[in-house]
């Protein structure tokens, strides 16, 4: 095994379109890192530079301390597991497992040895003498992998290995995956378009929007502490709220205003950073299982006033989407506390904000400005 650095890589396509711009990143030996971000944002692009299988037009790989940028994808010893079964059908699965081993002119005797640590890591024993045709989905992408894990690669490149599964097996494979990786020491470098993916399987999540590193982060760092309003609203489900609000003061109190309300907020919390000046205009970053629901006619200080837009019930929760002067916010409930609220389209609802589970982000260019307080205090994440 081996680390990977990635220093200032660019991609320019011929025509002239750049999929990517000055991208840095590393993978420790053993470590698990996910490229997660929208469809073309550049993640297979990346994949694919590391790879060797595309020239970057400026930059620097480096794999266990070694610039690999111009060799050959065979000189980097890496393996690359695809979204798409690549399993040879003709080939009973054994000799799937065995042909990258007979390639690099393994003896029959170590062959038969890694393939069956492998197998057995995989839970593939019983399958080695059936052909791809006979094994199910999920058997023959854990086939796909072991073939890569066969090989004692240097670094795992995984392009959406598992995301043509169903739901149920996906789950499954994440587990699995997860043990794998730890049972190989494998350092992997995964893309994923799913952030239910990266957050259960990444030891660190880069995410990555139009060709540019938004935030590198583990993976609740990244959920709490968003470096941006796109990785607040990328990560989380149901998404992050977002409202515009003024910064305002009244008898030394700090206030944010959103519509008609009024949000008390901390005199530390506001001064500790960049000045906010009354009058200021900032976007609001609120997650949904951070609201609390309360009765129209409540008088609750920190109240968003508002009407019922859609009620989604999704098992153990409920989510409210509420018409707040045109703008709609979801909030999230468990089922015993929405039975107290009415679930008619058009309904007077309100909710509260708790200020310390409020982020600020400038408005032009979406930057944090300011964390919710409960991240440097450590209370409790959820309160619904
Ligand atoms: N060979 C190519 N020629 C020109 N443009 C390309 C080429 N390959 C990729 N692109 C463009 O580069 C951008 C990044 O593509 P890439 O496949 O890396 O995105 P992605 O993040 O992996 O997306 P997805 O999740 O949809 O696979 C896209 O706009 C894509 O259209």
């Amino acid at each position: 095994m081996a680390d990977l650095q990635i220093e200032n890589l660019a991609k320019a396509f011929k025509g002239g379109f750049t999929a990517l711009n000055g991208v840095s990143l590393d993978v420790a030996d053993r470590e698990a890192v996910f490229l997660l971000g929208p469809s073309g944002a550049g993640k297979t692009t990346t994949l694919r530079l590391v790879a060797g299988l595309e020239d970057a037009t400026a930059g620097r790989i480096m794999i266990g301390g070694r610039d690999v940028t111009r060799w050959t994808p065979r000189e980097r010893n890496l393996a690359m597991v695809y979204d798409k079964h690549s399993l040879f059908p003709h080939l009973t699965i054994y000799e799937n497992l065995a042909y990258p081993l007979r390639i690099r002119k393994m003896s029959d005797a170590d062959i038969r040895r890694h393939i069956s640590g492998v197998a057995e890591t995989l839970q593939i024993e019983k399958l080695l003498e059936r052909r791809p045709n006979q094994l199910s989905g999920g058997q023959q992408q854990r086939v796909a992998i072991g073939r890569a894990l066969v090989r004692d690669a240097d670094v795992f490149l995984l392009d959406e290995p598992i995301s043509h599964l169903d739901a149920q097996l996906r789950a499954r494979m994440r587990v699995e995956f997860k043990r794998l990786q730890r049972d190989f020491r494998a350092t992997m470098l995964y893309v994923s378009h799913d952030q239910l993916e990266a957050m259960t399987m990444a030891d660190r999540i880069v995410l990555i929007n139009k060709g540019k590193i938004e935030q590198i982060a583990a993976p609740q760092e990244l959920f709490d502490r968003p470096a941006t309003l796109f990785a607040a609203t990328f990560i989380g489900e149901p998404p992050m709220n977002v409202m515009q609000a003024v910064i305002s003061e009244s008898n030394g109190c700090r206030f944010l205003r959103i519509g008609e309300a009024y949000i008390e907020v901390d005199k530390d919390w506001m001064q500790d950073g960049e000045a906010l000046r009354p009058g200021d205009k900032y976007l609001l970053g609120l997650r949904p299982q951070h609201l609390s629901l309360c009765p129209a006619d409540s008088t609750h200080a920190c109240r968003v006033n508002g009407t019922i837009f859609a009620v989604e019930t999704l098992g153990s929760r409920v989510v409210f989407d509420i018409d707040v002067e045109g703008t709609v916010i979801r909030a999230m409930s468990t089922i015993d506390a929405a039975l107290k609220y009415p679930h008619t389209i058009g309904a007077p609802i309100s909710f509260r904000i708790d200020p310390d589970f409020i982020y600020l982000f400038d408005a032009d260019r979406g930057r944090i400005v300011r964390q919710a307080r409960f991240t440097t205090r450590g209370k409790a994440r959820l309160h619904a």
